[in-house]
């Protein structure tokens, strides 16, 4: 079978045909394991065993590939999503509307009527003037738009400062002590069903203390608002899990402790939980596949140009995140090199100093758990097609986004007469 898998500590590439792939769809390609993904929704889904009918709600912006999307909405998932855009695809993948959540401080009036024409699940608004625009354009509509507030917990995720979602000074949801005010307005308006709550600190996170502890003030919360006569029936309890990347580091906590902790710690909430899983589901899934262009020696140290840039992977550049680099037929020898792409920053840099396979001109490489946050974050900066991206299960693979011509990359520009 088709599968990545990280265990003994390395990301393990099994009966994924990348040179046969490379050659047909050429380099840079994202490749997608099936097995992998099935995986994760099992491990997941196991995890939360213990729970009532949990609503696990794929974060669409991790992987919003259609057959991604397609996939896990055959295994039952549903999808967060946080744009209009996002809210189509999901649908359009399959996932139905009472499974969509959406998530967001910007949600806009013509985005918000588009998920009541849909009848989504929930809307989990992040601001009082949010909630006031719902209820108006939904009182317009004559709908009831069900809702939850996010809110933020003040809990220092302890991830990468751009990743961190639960500090008091992050734009994202209320604070913790006016949310019963806002929810006393929220009951008051007719177009609105208060029935929830939603918290999400952060994501890549390797220690379940923090999570626990916005948990366990969620959990007051619903006993505080149970108090003031809210009838609280749902608690997304957002995403967050992280995934392995480096195997110098520590292996972050499991989906079963994560699971365990969750179970504990809800014990008599009595509402439906909610999950928004991104990474976790789809990080591992995923590997950019990449040719090495050329070997250049520096002044002290050889750098890898490879094909793939940052613009196809822009974690590296981003958050200085760690991608494990592979050969795809490794020699055997091993070398320390700067491995970089073409695009003219100096940013564009995928490792500086790495441990890793010798690879010579033409050789493939593989940045693995790139299923996450790859593809979608691609552009097209230097005027790069974006990245193509490709399915695999079983024996089989098929393109699942080709890559655009060249000539595309200058249609859509238009000069105007009187510029020419
Ligand atoms: C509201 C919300 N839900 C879910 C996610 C998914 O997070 P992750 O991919 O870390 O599971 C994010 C991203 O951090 C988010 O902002
Ligand atoms: N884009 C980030 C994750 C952001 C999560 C969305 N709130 C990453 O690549 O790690």
């Amino acid at each position: 079978m088709d599968h990545f898998e990280y265990r003994d500590g390395m990301m393990h590439v099994e009966q994924v045909p990348m040179a046969e792939i490379a050659a047909a769809v050429g380099t840079p390609v994202y490749v997608y394991s099936t097995a992998t993904l099935v995986r994760h929704v099992t491990v997941f889904r196991e995890a939360l065993g213990a729970l009532t009918d949990p609503l696990i709600a794929f974060a669409v912006k991790a992987n919003p590939n259609a057959a991604v999307l397609a996939t896990l909405a055959k295994l039952g998932l549903g999808a967060d999503v946080v744009s209009g855009g996002e809210l189509l695809r999901a649908l359009a993948a399959g996932i139905p509307a009472d499974r969509v959540v959406f998530s967001g401080v910007g949600k806009t009036e013509a985005e918000m009527r588009l998920a009541l024409e849909r009848d989504i699940f929930q809307f989990n608004l992040e601001s009082e003037p949010e909630a006031e625009m719902l209820n108006a354009v939904a009182v317009a509509m004559g709908k009831v738009a069900r809702v939850a507030y996010r809110i933020n917990p003040d809990v220092d995720a302890g991830t990468h400062a751009k990743i961190s979602t639960g500090k008091s000074e992050n734009k994202f949801g209320i604070p913790y002590d006016r949310a019963l005010s806002a929810y006393d307005r929220a009951a008051q308006l007719p177009g609105l069903d208060v029935r929830g709550v939603a918290v999400h600190i952060g994501s890549q996170l390797t220690d379940l203390a923090p999570l626990e502890a916005a948990f366990v003030k969620m959990g007051r919360l619903i006993e505080a608002l149970g108090d003031q006569g809210h009838a609280i029936r749902t608690a997304d309890l957002g995403g967050g899990l992280g995934v392995p990347y480096d195997p110098a580091l520590p292996v972050p906590p499991s989906p079963a402790a994560y699971g365990e902790m969750v179970t504990r710690v809800t014990r008599g909430w009595n509402v439906r939980l909610m999950f928004e899983p991104g990474r976790v589901i789809v990080g591992n899934a995923g590997a950019l596949l990449s040719r090495v262009i050329r070997v250049k020696q520096g002044a002290t140290q050889p750098f890898v140009i490879v094909d793939a840039a940052m613009n196809d992977l822009l974690r590296p550049s981003l958050y200085d995140a760690w991608h494990d680099i592979r050969a795809v037929k490794p020699n055997g020898k091993s070398t320390t090199a700067n491995v970089v792409g073409p695009v003219c920053e100096s940013g564009d840099t995928f490792a500086t100093d790495r441990a890793m396979d010798h690879v010579k001109a033409d050789d493939l490489v593989a940045f693995m758990t790139a299923g996450a946050y790859g593809a979608t974050m691609a552009n097209t900066y230097n005027s790069r097609a974006l990245t193509p991206e490709v399915l695999v299960s079983g024996s089989q693979w098929a393109i699942v986004r080709p890559r655009p011509p060249i000539e595309a990359l200058i249609e859509g520009d238009i000069i105007p007469d009187w510029v020419r």
